[in-house]
Protein backbone atom coordinates (compact mmCIF):
# COMPACT_ATOMS: atom_id res chain seq x y z
CA UNK A 1 0.00 0.00 0.00
CA UNK A 2 1.39 3.58 -0.62
CA UNK A 3 0.97 5.61 2.74
CA UNK A 4 1.58 9.35 2.53
CA UNK A 5 2.17 10.58 6.53
CA UNK A 6 1.08 14.33 6.36
CA UNK A 7 3.51 15.64 9.28
CA UNK A 8 6.55 14.25 10.25
CA UNK A 9 6.58 15.19 14.55
CA UNK A 10 6.63 12.75 17.27
CA UNK A 11 3.52 10.90 15.79
CA UNK A 12 4.24 11.32 12.21
CA UNK A 13 7.91 9.98 12.08
CA UNK A 14 6.88 7.44 14.13
CA UNK A 15 3.93 6.08 12.14
CA UNK A 16 6.01 6.33 8.74
CA UNK A 17 9.03 4.66 10.00
CA UNK A 18 6.82 1.75 11.97
CA UNK A 19 4.38 1.33 8.36
CA UNK A 20 7.26 1.38 6.38
CA UNK A 21 9.32 -1.33 8.46
CA UNK A 22 5.84 -3.69 7.26
CA UNK A 23 6.34 -3.12 4.53
CA UNK A 24 4.30 -0.54 2.71
CA UNK A 25 5.42 2.18 0.48
CA UNK A 26 5.84 5.51 3.06
CA UNK A 27 5.96 8.84 2.25
CA UNK A 28 6.14 11.29 4.95
CA UNK A 29 5.99 14.89 4.27
CA UNK A 30 6.40 17.84 6.37
CA UNK A 31 6.59 22.15 5.50
CA UNK A 32 9.31 22.19 7.90
CA UNK A 33 12.39 22.11 5.39
CA UNK A 34 15.14 21.12 8.36
CA UNK A 35 13.55 18.57 9.82
CA UNK A 36 12.52 16.76 6.86
CA UNK A 37 16.82 17.07 5.85
CA UNK A 38 17.66 15.55 9.31
CA UNK A 39 15.57 12.81 8.42
CA UNK A 40 16.82 12.37 4.59
CA UNK A 41 20.04 12.12 6.67
CA UNK A 42 18.79 8.75 8.88
CA UNK A 43 18.38 11.34 11.89
CA UNK A 44 15.61 12.13 14.18
CA UNK A 45 14.66 15.47 14.98
CA UNK A 46 13.46 14.49 18.22
CA UNK A 47 15.01 12.25 21.22
CA UNK A 48 13.21 8.65 21.10
CA UNK A 49 14.88 5.61 22.23
CA UNK A 50 14.51 2.56 19.69
CA UNK A 51 12.91 4.72 16.93
CA UNK A 52 16.65 6.18 15.61
CA UNK A 53 17.65 2.50 15.29
CA UNK A 54 14.50 1.41 13.20
CA UNK A 55 14.97 4.79 10.63
CA UNK A 56 18.78 3.66 10.62
CA UNK A 57 17.20 0.25 9.53
CA UNK A 58 14.70 1.56 7.19
CA UNK A 59 17.09 3.90 5.78
CA UNK A 60 18.12 3.12 2.00
CA UNK A 61 15.41 0.47 2.08
CA UNK A 62 13.53 1.88 -0.28
CA UNK A 63 10.56 1.65 1.66
CA UNK A 64 10.69 5.28 3.43
CA UNK A 65 10.79 8.50 2.23
CA UNK A 66 11.18 11.96 3.05
CA UNK A 67 9.68 15.07 1.54
CA UNK A 68 8.44 18.71 1.83
CA UNK A 69 6.50 18.92 -1.46
CA UNK A 70 3.29 18.23 0.27
CA UNK A 71 0.83 18.40 -3.03
CA UNK A 72 3.14 15.60 -4.57
CA UNK A 73 3.31 13.38 -1.42
CA UNK A 74 -0.75 13.94 -1.47
CA UNK A 75 -0.61 12.80 -4.85
CA UNK A 76 1.28 9.49 -4.70
CA UNK A 77 -0.46 8.09 -1.41
CA UNK A 78 -3.61 6.12 -1.93
CA UNK A 79 -3.93 6.36 1.98
CA UNK A 80 -3.09 10.02 3.90
CA UNK A 81 -2.70 10.08 7.40
CA UNK A 82 -2.53 13.25 8.97
CA UNK A 83 -0.39 14.07 12.20
CA UNK A 84 -0.36 17.75 12.00
CA UNK A 85 0.01 19.47 15.29
CA UNK A 86 -3.15 20.61 17.36
CA UNK A 87 -1.97 23.00 19.95
CA UNK A 88 -3.81 25.05 22.61
CA UNK A 89 -5.31 28.18 21.77
CA UNK A 90 -5.38 31.33 24.15
CA UNK A 91 -9.04 30.40 24.82
CA UNK A 92 -8.14 26.63 25.35
CA UNK A 93 -9.71 25.55 21.88
CA UNK A 94 -7.77 23.54 19.64
CA UNK A 95 -5.77 25.35 16.77
CA UNK A 96 -6.96 23.75 13.77
CA UNK A 97 -5.35 26.06 11.34
CA UNK A 98 -2.48 23.25 10.49
CA UNK A 99 -5.36 21.01 9.58
CA UNK A 100 -7.11 23.05 7.75
CA UNK A 101 -3.86 24.10 5.36
CA UNK A 102 -3.36 20.10 4.80
CA UNK A 103 -7.48 20.02 3.97
CA UNK A 104 -6.79 22.87 1.12
CA UNK A 105 -3.94 21.01 0.06
CA UNK A 106 -5.65 18.04 -0.39
CA UNK A 107 -8.82 19.58 -1.97
CA UNK A 108 -5.68 21.50 -4.67
CA UNK A 109 -3.97 17.80 -5.16
CA UNK A 110 -6.34 15.09 -5.11
CA UNK A 111 -6.65 13.02 -8.47
CA UNK A 112 -7.60 9.78 -7.55
CA UNK A 113 -9.37 7.97 -4.63
CA UNK A 114 -7.64 8.39 -1.22
CA UNK A 115 -8.55 6.92 2.75
CA UNK A 116 -7.62 9.91 4.81
CA UNK A 117 -7.14 9.06 8.86
CA UNK A 118 -6.97 11.92 10.76
CA UNK A 119 -4.82 10.91 13.63
CA UNK A 120 -4.50 14.12 15.20
CA UNK A 121 -6.13 15.26 17.86
CA UNK A 122 -8.96 17.04 17.04
CA UNK A 123 -12.13 18.20 18.50
CA UNK A 124 -15.45 16.37 18.24
CA UNK A 125 -16.63 17.44 15.27
CA UNK A 126 -13.69 18.08 13.11
CA UNK A 127 -13.55 14.86 10.88
CA UNK A 128 -17.39 15.47 9.81
CA UNK A 129 -16.44 18.91 8.97
CA UNK A 130 -13.41 17.83 7.26
CA UNK A 131 -15.36 15.65 4.89
CA UNK A 132 -17.97 18.14 4.57
CA UNK A 133 -15.15 20.98 3.49
CA UNK A 134 -13.56 18.56 1.37
CA UNK A 135 -16.24 17.23 -0.74
CA UNK A 136 -17.53 21.18 -0.99
CA UNK A 137 -13.76 21.71 -2.52
CA UNK A 138 -13.27 19.37 -4.75
CA UNK A 139 -16.74 19.37 -6.12
CA UNK A 140 -17.41 15.70 -5.22
CA UNK A 141 -17.30 13.36 -2.25
CA UNK A 142 -16.75 10.42 -4.16
CA UNK A 143 -13.01 10.93 -4.37
CA UNK A 144 -11.82 10.42 -0.44
CA UNK A 145 -13.15 8.88 2.43
CA UNK A 146 -12.51 10.41 5.87
CA UNK A 147 -11.95 8.37 9.07
CA UNK A 148 -10.69 9.67 12.50
CA UNK A 149 -8.19 7.33 13.43
CA UNK A 150 -6.78 8.90 17.32
CA UNK A 151 -2.91 8.00 18.49
CA UNK A 152 -2.37 6.69 21.70
CA UNK A 153 1.28 6.82 21.82
CA UNK A 154 3.28 8.17 24.43
CA UNK A 155 6.84 9.98 24.07
CA UNK A 156 9.50 7.81 25.30
CA UNK A 157 8.18 5.03 24.76
CA UNK A 158 6.48 5.64 21.01
CA UNK A 159 7.74 2.97 19.22
CA UNK A 160 6.60 0.40 21.75
CA UNK A 161 3.31 1.97 21.97
CA UNK A 162 3.09 1.84 18.07
CA UNK A 163 3.54 -2.01 17.69
CA UNK A 164 1.83 -3.07 20.36
CA UNK A 165 -1.22 -0.65 20.89
CA UNK A 166 -4.00 -1.82 23.41
CA UNK A 167 -6.55 -0.40 20.79
CA UNK A 168 -6.60 0.73 17.16
CA UNK A 169 -10.05 3.47 17.17
CA UNK A 170 -11.77 4.15 14.08
CA UNK A 171 -14.29 6.08 13.36
CA UNK A 172 -15.84 7.06 9.88
CA UNK A 173 -19.06 6.23 7.89
CA UNK A 174 -17.49 4.74 5.19
CA UNK A 175 -16.88 0.10 5.34
CA UNK A 176 -14.73 0.41 2.36
CA UNK A 177 -12.23 2.85 4.09
CA UNK A 178 -11.91 1.21 7.38
CA UNK A 179 -11.57 -1.73 5.87
CA UNK A 180 -8.73 -0.65 4.04
CA UNK A 181 -7.14 1.11 7.51
CA UNK A 182 -8.09 -2.38 9.13
CA UNK A 183 -6.00 -3.93 6.28
CA UNK A 184 -3.15 -2.14 7.32
CA UNK A 185 -2.73 -2.19 11.29
CA UNK A 186 -4.13 -6.06 11.01
CA UNK A 187 -0.98 -6.87 11.88
CA UNK A 188 -0.25 -5.00 15.08
CA UNK A 189 -2.61 -7.44 17.18
CA UNK A 190 -4.84 -4.77 18.75
CA UNK A 191 -8.40 -4.99 19.27
CA UNK A 192 -10.36 -2.59 16.92
CA UNK A 193 -12.92 -0.54 18.02
CA UNK A 194 -14.92 0.30 14.33
CA UNK A 195 -17.35 3.23 15.49
CA UNK A 196 -18.61 6.97 14.12
CA UNK A 197 -16.44 9.86 13.52
CA UNK A 198 -17.80 11.84 17.06
CA UNK A 199 -17.42 8.46 19.67
CA UNK A 200 -14.12 8.47 18.20
CA UNK A 201 -12.97 11.69 18.67
CA UNK A 202 -14.31 11.66 22.12
CA UNK A 203 -12.82 8.60 22.87
CA UNK A 204 -9.66 10.23 22.58
CA UNK A 205 -10.03 13.29 24.40
CA UNK A 206 -11.74 11.09 27.60
CA UNK A 207 -9.05 8.57 27.52
CA UNK A 208 -6.05 11.39 27.88
CA UNK A 209 -8.99 13.57 30.19
CA UNK A 210 -9.36 10.31 32.68
CA UNK A 211 -5.44 10.08 32.78
CA UNK A 212 -4.77 13.43 33.66
CA UNK A 213 -7.70 13.04 36.28
CA UNK A 214 -6.65 10.55 37.87
CA UNK A 215 -3.01 12.59 38.00
CA UNK A 216 -4.92 15.46 39.40
CA UNK A 217 -6.63 13.11 42.45
CA UNK A 218 -3.20 11.43 43.86
CA UNK A 219 -1.80 15.01 43.80
CA UNK A 220 -4.34 16.58 45.79
CA UNK A 221 -4.55 13.41 48.31
CA UNK A 222 -0.73 13.86 48.22
CA UNK A 223 -1.78 17.64 49.74
CA UNK A 224 -3.99 15.65 52.46
CA UNK A 225 -1.20 12.80 53.02
CA UNK A 226 1.26 15.81 53.88
CA UNK A 227 -1.13 17.50 56.42
CA UNK A 228 -1.97 14.06 58.37
CA UNK A 229 1.73 12.68 57.92
CA UNK A 230 0.40 10.00 55.53
CA UNK A 231 2.42 8.27 52.78
CA UNK A 232 1.15 8.96 49.71
CA UNK A 233 3.12 6.18 46.91
CA UNK A 234 1.46 3.95 49.91
CA UNK A 235 -1.75 5.17 49.42
CA UNK A 236 -1.63 4.75 45.37
CA UNK A 237 -0.28 1.29 45.87
CA UNK A 238 -3.29 0.30 48.24
CA UNK A 239 -5.66 1.66 45.93
CA UNK A 240 -3.97 0.22 42.78
CA UNK A 241 -4.39 -2.88 44.28
CA UNK A 242 -7.77 -3.14 43.43
CA UNK A 243 -8.02 -3.62 39.81
CA UNK A 244 -11.25 -1.70 39.58
CA UNK A 245 -9.03 1.39 40.23
CA UNK A 246 -5.50 0.18 38.49
CA UNK A 247 -1.95 1.36 39.86
CA UNK A 248 -0.99 3.58 36.87
CA UNK A 249 -1.25 7.09 36.82
CA UNK A 250 -1.29 7.30 40.45
CA UNK A 251 2.25 8.78 40.52
CA UNK A 252 2.16 11.75 42.90
CA UNK A 253 4.10 14.78 41.77
CA UNK A 254 5.16 18.50 40.72
CA UNK A 255 1.85 17.80 37.52
CA UNK A 256 1.34 16.32 34.46
CA UNK A 257 2.89 18.51 31.26
CA UNK A 258 3.69 17.64 27.96
CA UNK A 259 1.70 18.52 24.26
CA UNK A 260 -1.26 16.82 24.77
CA UNK A 261 -2.67 16.44 28.34
CA UNK A 262 -2.77 19.89 29.17
CA UNK A 263 -4.15 21.70 25.57
CA UNK A 264 -6.84 18.25 25.34
CA UNK A 265 -7.92 18.96 28.94
CA UNK A 266 -8.56 22.60 27.88
CA UNK A 267 -10.05 21.80 24.20
CA UNK A 268 -12.58 19.54 26.38
CA UNK A 269 -13.37 22.09 28.65
CA UNK A 270 -14.00 24.49 26.01
CA UNK A 271 -16.16 21.73 23.91
CA UNK A 272 -17.79 21.15 27.00
CA UNK A 273 -19.15 24.53 27.43
CA UNK A 274 -19.73 25.46 23.95
CA UNK A 275 -22.54 22.78 24.47
CA UNK A 276 -23.50 24.35 27.43
CA UNK A 277 -22.21 21.62 29.67
CA UNK A 278 -20.63 22.38 33.02
CA UNK A 279 -17.05 20.69 33.10
CA UNK A 280 -16.54 20.31 36.66
CA UNK A 281 -14.13 17.80 36.94
CA UNK A 282 -12.02 18.71 34.38
CA UNK A 283 -11.88 22.18 35.59
CA UNK A 284 -10.94 20.72 38.84
CA UNK A 285 -8.54 19.08 37.25
CA UNK A 286 -7.04 21.57 35.69
CA UNK A 287 -7.06 23.66 38.94
CA UNK A 288 -4.90 20.94 40.51
CA UNK A 289 -2.35 20.67 37.93
CA UNK A 290 -1.46 24.64 37.90
CA UNK A 291 -1.71 25.00 41.60
CA UNK A 292 1.00 21.96 41.75
CA UNK A 293 4.13 23.12 41.31
CA UNK A 294 3.13 26.31 43.31
CA UNK A 295 2.23 24.82 46.01
CA UNK A 296 5.56 22.10 46.62
CA UNK A 297 7.46 25.19 45.44
CA UNK A 298 5.91 27.10 48.73
CA UNK A 299 6.84 24.03 50.89
CA UNK A 300 10.91 24.24 48.99
CA UNK A 301 10.82 28.47 49.73
CA UNK A 302 9.43 27.86 53.47
CA UNK A 303 12.36 25.86 54.26
CA UNK A 304 14.82 28.09 52.38
CA UNK A 305 13.76 31.05 54.30
CA UNK A 306 14.56 29.61 57.39
CA UNK A 307 18.49 28.19 56.12
CA UNK A 308 19.73 30.79 53.36
CA UNK A 309 19.61 34.22 52.69
CA UNK A 310 18.35 35.26 49.35
CA UNK A 311 18.80 35.76 46.58
CA UNK A 312 19.46 31.71 46.12
CA UNK A 313 21.18 29.79 43.87
CA UNK A 314 18.98 26.51 42.88
CA UNK A 315 19.76 23.51 40.83
CA UNK A 316 16.92 22.16 38.66
CA UNK A 317 17.80 18.43 37.63
CA UNK A 318 15.30 17.52 34.87
CA UNK A 319 13.78 20.23 32.14
CA UNK A 320 11.83 18.09 29.91
CA UNK A 321 7.92 17.24 31.32
CA UNK A 322 9.25 13.27 31.66
CA UNK A 323 12.16 11.82 31.40
CA UNK A 324 13.45 9.56 27.89
CA UNK A 325 12.30 12.34 25.57
CA UNK A 326 13.31 16.03 24.62
CA UNK A 327 10.01 17.45 24.80
CA UNK A 328 10.17 20.48 27.08
CA UNK A 329 6.13 21.26 26.09
CA UNK A 330 4.19 22.48 29.47
CA UNK A 331 7.21 21.00 31.23
CA UNK A 332 5.76 21.52 35.04
CA UNK A 333 10.02 22.25 35.26
CA UNK A 334 9.63 25.52 33.15
CA UNK A 335 6.67 26.72 35.33
CA UNK A 336 8.97 25.78 38.61
CA UNK A 337 12.09 28.60 36.95
CA UNK A 338 9.58 30.84 36.12
CA UNK A 339 8.00 31.22 39.88
CA UNK A 340 11.61 30.95 40.96
CA UNK A 341 13.35 33.33 38.93
CA UNK A 342 13.16 36.56 40.92
CA UNK A 343 14.17 35.26 44.01
CA UNK A 344 17.40 33.62 42.54
CA UNK A 345 20.89 34.93 41.80
CA UNK A 346 21.44 31.41 39.43
CA UNK A 347 19.35 28.59 38.65
CA UNK A 348 21.37 25.72 37.00
CA UNK A 349 19.63 23.08 34.74
CA UNK A 350 21.09 19.79 34.66
CA UNK A 351 19.20 17.50 31.63
CA UNK A 352 20.66 14.95 29.25
CA UNK A 353 19.02 16.44 26.43
CA UNK A 354 20.24 20.01 27.32
CA UNK A 355 23.76 20.92 26.38
CA UNK A 356 23.24 25.09 26.40
CA UNK A 357 21.17 27.84 27.26
CA UNK A 358 19.28 28.52 23.62
CA UNK A 359 17.80 24.72 23.95
CA UNK A 360 15.87 26.40 27.17
CA UNK A 361 13.05 28.94 27.18
CA UNK A 362 15.54 31.30 28.49
CA UNK A 363 18.65 31.40 25.92
CA UNK A 364 19.43 35.12 27.25
CA UNK A 365 18.57 34.97 30.83
CA UNK A 366 21.90 36.18 33.19
CA UNK A 367 20.58 34.39 35.91
CA UNK A 368 19.88 30.49 33.54
CA UNK A 369 23.44 28.37 33.58
CA UNK A 370 23.05 24.81 31.68
CA UNK A 371 25.30 22.45 33.34
CA UNK A 372 26.95 19.33 32.49
CA UNK A 373 27.49 17.15 35.55
CA UNK A 374 25.98 16.85 38.85
CA UNK A 375 28.85 18.03 40.77
CA UNK A 376 28.66 21.57 38.46
CA UNK A 377 25.31 21.79 39.07
CA UNK A 378 25.14 21.47 43.22
CA UNK A 379 28.53 23.52 43.72
CA UNK A 380 27.41 25.65 46.39
CA UNK A 381 23.42 25.42 45.40
CA UNK A 382 21.07 26.51 48.07
CA UNK A 383 18.59 23.69 47.45
CA UNK A 384 17.61 21.38 44.72
CA UNK A 385 14.81 20.36 43.15
CA UNK A 386 14.33 17.46 41.39
CA UNK A 387 11.55 18.12 38.13
CA UNK A 388 12.07 14.86 35.73
CA UNK A 389 12.99 11.23 37.24
CA UNK A 390 15.88 10.83 34.63
CA UNK A 391 17.47 7.01 35.15
CA UNK A 392 20.89 8.78 36.08
CA UNK A 393 19.65 11.14 38.72
CA UNK A 394 18.81 7.72 40.29
CA UNK A 395 22.45 6.71 40.52
CA UNK A 396 23.10 10.43 42.29
CA UNK A 397 25.05 9.27 45.26
CA UNK A 398 23.26 12.29 47.67
CA UNK A 399 25.92 11.82 51.04
CA UNK A 400 28.86 12.96 48.67
CA UNK A 401 26.72 15.97 47.70
CA UNK A 402 26.15 17.26 51.17
CA UNK A 403 29.62 18.96 51.14
CA UNK A 404 29.31 20.34 47.76
CA UNK A 405 26.36 22.32 48.55
CA UNK A 406 25.64 25.36 50.61
CA UNK A 407 22.51 24.15 52.19
CA UNK A 408 21.80 20.15 51.56
CA UNK A 409 18.01 20.75 50.81
CA UNK A 410 16.16 18.91 47.91
CA UNK A 411 12.48 19.27 46.73
CA UNK A 412 11.90 15.70 45.18
CA UNK A 413 9.31 17.00 42.36
CA UNK A 414 8.60 13.00 41.32
CA UNK A 415 9.23 11.11 44.79
CA UNK A 416 11.72 9.56 43.19
CA UNK A 417 13.95 9.01 46.21
CA UNK A 418 13.11 7.31 49.71
CA UNK A 419 12.84 9.46 52.54
CA UNK A 420 14.78 7.38 54.91
CA UNK A 421 17.61 7.03 52.50
CA UNK A 422 17.78 10.71 51.83
CA UNK A 423 17.37 11.50 55.82
CA UNK A 424 20.67 8.93 56.57
CA UNK A 425 22.33 11.13 53.78
CA UNK A 426 21.95 14.10 55.71
CA UNK A 427 19.95 15.72 53.42
CA UNK A 428 17.04 18.37 54.30
CA UNK A 429 14.09 16.33 51.79
CA UNK A 430 10.98 17.19 51.01
CA UNK A 431 8.85 15.15 48.83
CA UNK A 432 5.28 15.15 47.46
CA UNK A 433 2.82 13.77 50.09
CA UNK A 434 5.68 11.65 51.68
CA UNK A 435 6.68 12.09 55.52
CA UNK A 436 10.47 13.34 55.15
N1 LIG B 1 3.20 13.78 20.85
C1 LIG B 1 2.46 12.78 21.28
O1 LIG B 1 2.86 12.02 22.14
C2 LIG B 1 1.07 12.56 20.73
C3 LIG B 1 0.43 11.34 20.99
C4 LIG B 1 -0.87 11.14 20.49
C5 LIG B 1 -1.49 12.13 19.74
N2 LIG B 1 -0.83 13.29 19.50
C6 LIG B 1 -1.50 14.29 18.65
O2 LIG B 1 -0.93 14.16 17.35
C7 LIG B 1 -0.79 15.46 16.74
C8 LIG B 1 0.65 15.70 16.40
O3 LIG B 1 1.41 15.72 17.56
P1 LIG B 1 3.02 15.77 17.52
O4 LIG B 1 3.48 15.79 18.92
O5 LIG B 1 3.52 14.74 16.59
O6 LIG B 1 3.23 17.22 16.86
P2 LIG B 1 4.58 17.92 16.38
O7 LIG B 1 4.42 19.34 16.67
O8 LIG B 1 5.75 17.16 16.90
O9 LIG B 1 4.55 17.66 14.79
C9 LIG B 1 3.61 18.21 13.92
C10 LIG B 1 4.30 18.39 12.57
O10 LIG B 1 3.35 18.82 11.60
C11 LIG B 1 4.04 19.66 10.68
N3 LIG B 1 3.09 20.44 9.86
C12 LIG B 1 2.36 21.52 10.22
N4 LIG B 1 1.62 21.93 9.18
C13 LIG B 1 1.88 21.10 8.14
C14 LIG B 1 1.42 21.01 6.80
N5 LIG B 1 0.53 21.87 6.31
N6 LIG B 1 1.90 20.03 6.01
C15 LIG B 1 2.82 19.16 6.48
N7 LIG B 1 3.29 19.19 7.75
C16 LIG B 1 2.83 20.13 8.57
C17 LIG B 1 4.93 20.51 11.57
O11 LIG B 1 5.98 21.12 10.85
C18 LIG B 1 5.41 19.45 12.58
O12 LIG B 1 6.63 18.86 12.18
C19 LIG B 1 -1.41 16.45 17.74
O13 LIG B 1 -2.76 16.62 17.43
C20 LIG B 1 -1.28 15.72 19.06
O14 LIG B 1 -2.23 16.14 20.00
C21 LIG B 1 0.43 13.53 19.95
O1 LIG C 1 1.31 8.74 37.43
C1 LIG C 1 1.67 9.67 36.69
C2 LIG C 1 1.82 9.52 35.30
C3 LIG C 1 2.22 10.62 34.55
N1 LIG C 1 2.47 11.81 35.13
C4 LIG C 1 2.85 12.97 34.30
O2 LIG C 1 1.91 13.10 33.25
C5 LIG C 1 2.52 13.65 32.09
C6 LIG C 1 2.19 12.84 30.86
O3 LIG C 1 2.80 11.58 30.93
P1 LIG C 1 2.54 10.43 29.84
O4 LIG C 1 1.10 10.17 29.74
O5 LIG C 1 3.42 9.30 30.19
O6 LIG C 1 3.14 11.12 28.52
P2 LIG C 1 2.58 11.60 27.11
O7 LIG C 1 3.65 11.26 26.14
O8 LIG C 1 2.12 13.02 27.23
O9 LIG C 1 1.32 10.66 26.74
C7 LIG C 1 -0.04 11.03 26.99
O10 LIG C 1 -0.52 11.88 25.95
C8 LIG C 1 -0.44 11.29 24.63
C9 LIG C 1 -0.88 12.38 23.64
O11 LIG C 1 -2.26 12.46 23.50
C10 LIG C 1 -1.32 10.05 24.58
O12 LIG C 1 -1.28 9.48 23.27
C11 LIG C 1 -0.83 9.04 25.62
O13 LIG C 1 -1.69 7.90 25.61
C12 LIG C 1 -0.87 9.73 26.99
O14 LIG C 1 -0.35 8.85 28.00
C13 LIG C 1 4.02 13.73 32.42
O15 LIG C 1 4.35 15.07 32.78
C14 LIG C 1 4.20 12.81 33.61
O16 LIG C 1 5.26 13.20 34.46
C15 LIG C 1 2.33 11.96 36.50
O17 LIG C 1 2.55 13.06 37.05
N2 LIG C 1 1.93 10.88 37.25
Amino acid sequence: MKITVIGSGYVGTTTAIVLASMHHQVISADVDRGKVEKLRRGVLPFVESGLDKLLCEMHGSGQLEFTSNIEAAIRDGQVIIITVGTPSLPDGRADLRYLQTVADTIAGSINEYKVIAVKSTVPVGTNRWLSEYLAEKIGTAELFDVVSNPEFLREGSALYDTLHPERTVLGGNSSRAMAILQEIYKPLDSGFILTDWETAELIKYASNAFLATKISFINEVARTADQVGADVTTVARGMGMDTRIGSQFLKAGIGYGGSCFPKDVKALIHTAKELGIDPKILEAVEAVNRTQTEYYLNKLTDVLLANAKKPWTIAVLGLTFKPDTDDQRESPAIRMVEQLLEHCIEIRILDPTIQMPTQTPWPDEPKIAVCSTIEETLSAADAAILCTEWEQFGKINWKETVPIMRHPILLDGRNYYEPEHMKAAGIHYIAVGRRS
